[in-house]
């Protein structure tokens, strides 16, 4: 991939570093080895970054010591203040950044300093893809796995694509006054922000208007969390009640949102507490929430999983069905379908669609969708870390596996029991890929394509795609 051959100056790099701290000159060395955690003029140094960590920190190493750097890139010299040494690694904090990188560009977002939630912003496009795509192949090479096509990244909008995300609120009783935003990093705190540029659009996300509505409210101290969710049909606001608001704050938060409703995508809001949730705005009942894939409409509830990212998860669906090549004879498992992201187009294709997911509420909404759609779709309830789970289920040509972070093992073992002619494997935690991919190819798997997707963009995060073909016994097995 190639990179803008742009440079910065200094000065403007020097406004992009994460939290500077406020005094201390030079380049300083004596005290690196110092495991105080305090900051001081003496622990300032200068590193030379070559490398990043899969969390897009910077790297650098002086003879045995490893420094990590938040916000440097590889290439740049940079004065750092030392944090003090976790696991033999000096943690720091990046002071200015004396030779800037090519691929550094200004954060788009005024909270980026403070806010934890997106770590690549001091980064191009092009870069944030690139130490994506590395990081799979690294990956990949690690656990030894041979890759015969990597594809291009599946890429969407870099900004205004999130549609689910849930901000928190807290009530500083010493201020008298609320906080609204998302957590600083490595942090419990919330740090203010009044809008977010990785969010959806719409006029009503305007937490600086919501901090001063909720600050005025006489359960100030009783919400906890605000989720924005974008369906396609409707913008759903969930605010998270620790104890109930009263009918006058209820008032209030709906003339708020009434305020922002004229003209722009129909407003939900919705008060949750542990127990259930209470749509307050419309007073009529709300329309149920629906997006689109491949032309179908899914519907969601408050709960569901949702992949943040409409526009990338469009061409992932898209991709993956390609992929799996079906035939309408064929039988396919979604193991971990969400609520019937992919199991909806699938069994538009194929005869016999086999959907499988833990939460009890997704699966009665697939087969409650599946038939009003008259799809030939069978929604299954399991636990899929347990063993033996899918033994009972008929033999499939194709499998589409989308785990949570903690990956497939034991699906792996019962797909390489089966032999599964074909299988599509979707990630969002590269390092379990690698793992469970280690054990399909010592079975016999060869991977045929890979791909990473841009789910979350401005983020070290990365979501990865692979089909795998069920080729023979290799030299191992
Ligand atoms: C990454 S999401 C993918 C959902 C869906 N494929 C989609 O694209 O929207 C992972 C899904 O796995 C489900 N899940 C998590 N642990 C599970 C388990 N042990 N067994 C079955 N499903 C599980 C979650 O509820 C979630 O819906």
């Amino acid at each position: 991939m190639a990179h803008p051959r742009k440079r910065r100056s200094a000065a403007a790099v020097r406004r992009t570093a994460k939290r500077p701290a406020a005094k201390g000159q030079g380049t300083l060395h004596s005290a690196a080895q110092n495991s105080a955690a305090q900051t001081s003029e003496s622990q300032c140094l200068t590193l030379e970054i070559d490398n990043l960590t899969s969390d897009a920190q910077g790297v650098a190493r002086r003879g045995r010591d490893v420094y990590f750097v938040p916000g440097a890139l590889p290439g740049e010299t940079v004065e750092v203040l030392l944090d003090g040494r976790r696991k033999k690694v000096w943690q720091t904090r990046l002071r200015q950044v004396l030779t800037p990188s090519d691929q550094r560009r200004d954060a788009g977002c005024p909270h980026y300093r403070q806010c934890g939630g997106c770590d690549m912003q001091h980064m191009s496009s092009e870069a944030q893809l690139e130490a994506k795509q590395q990081r799979s192949q690294r990956e990949f090479q690690r656990q030894g796995i041979a890759v015969e096509q990597w594809l291009e990244p599946i890429v969407g909008e870099p900004w205004h694509y999130r549609r689910k995300a849930r901000l928190g609120v807290r009530f500083s009783k010493a201020e008298q006054r609320n906080y609204i935003g998302f957590r600083e990093a490595a942090s419990s705190h919330i740090s203010d922000i009044d809008h977010c540029p990785v969010l959806v659009q719409h006029p009503v996300l305007d937490w600086a208007a919501w901090r001063e509505l909720i600050s005025g409210l006489q359960g100030r101290d009783a919400i906890s969390q605000i989720e924005v969710i974008a369906a396609d049909n409707a913008l759903a606001l969930v605010l998270r009640q620790l104890k109930p608001l009263s009918a006058q704050d209820q008032q209030q938060l709906c003339d708020f949102v009434a305020r922002y409703q004229q003209d722009a995508q129909p407003l939900q809001l919705w008060l949750k507490d542990e127990h259930h949730s209470q749509c307050i705005f419309p007073q009529h009942p709300p329309a149920p929430l629906w997006h689109e894939v491949q032309g179908l409409r899914l519907n969601m509830a408050l709960d569901d999983f949702i992949q943040v990212n409409a526009r990338v998860n469009q061409a992932m669906v898209a991709q993956a069905l390609a992929w799996l090549q079906v035939t309408e004879n064929d039988c396919i498992w979604d193991l971990f379908a969400g609520h019937g992201n992919f199991s909806m187009p699938l069994a538009r294709l194929s005869q016999q669609v086999l959907a499988v997911e833990v939460q009890p509420d997704m699966v009665a909404s697939i087969q409650r969708q599946a038939e009003k759609l008259a799809l030939p779709l069978l929604a299954k309830q399991a636990d899929l870390s347990e063993a033996g789970c899918l033994q009972a289920l008929p033999e499939p040509q194709a499998v589409l596996l989308d785990p949570p972070r903690a990956g497939a093992a034991q699906v792996c073992e019962e797909l390489i029991r089966r032999q599964v002619p074909r299988i599509v494997y979707v990630s969002c935690d590269v390092a379990t890929l690698a793992r469970d991919l280690a054990s399909l190819t010592a079975a016999g798997y060869t991977v045929v394509k890979a791909g990473i997707m841009d789910m979350f963009p401005q983020t070290h995060h990365v979501e990865t795609m692979v089909l795998l073909q069920y080729k023979s016994k290799n030299r191992h097995g």
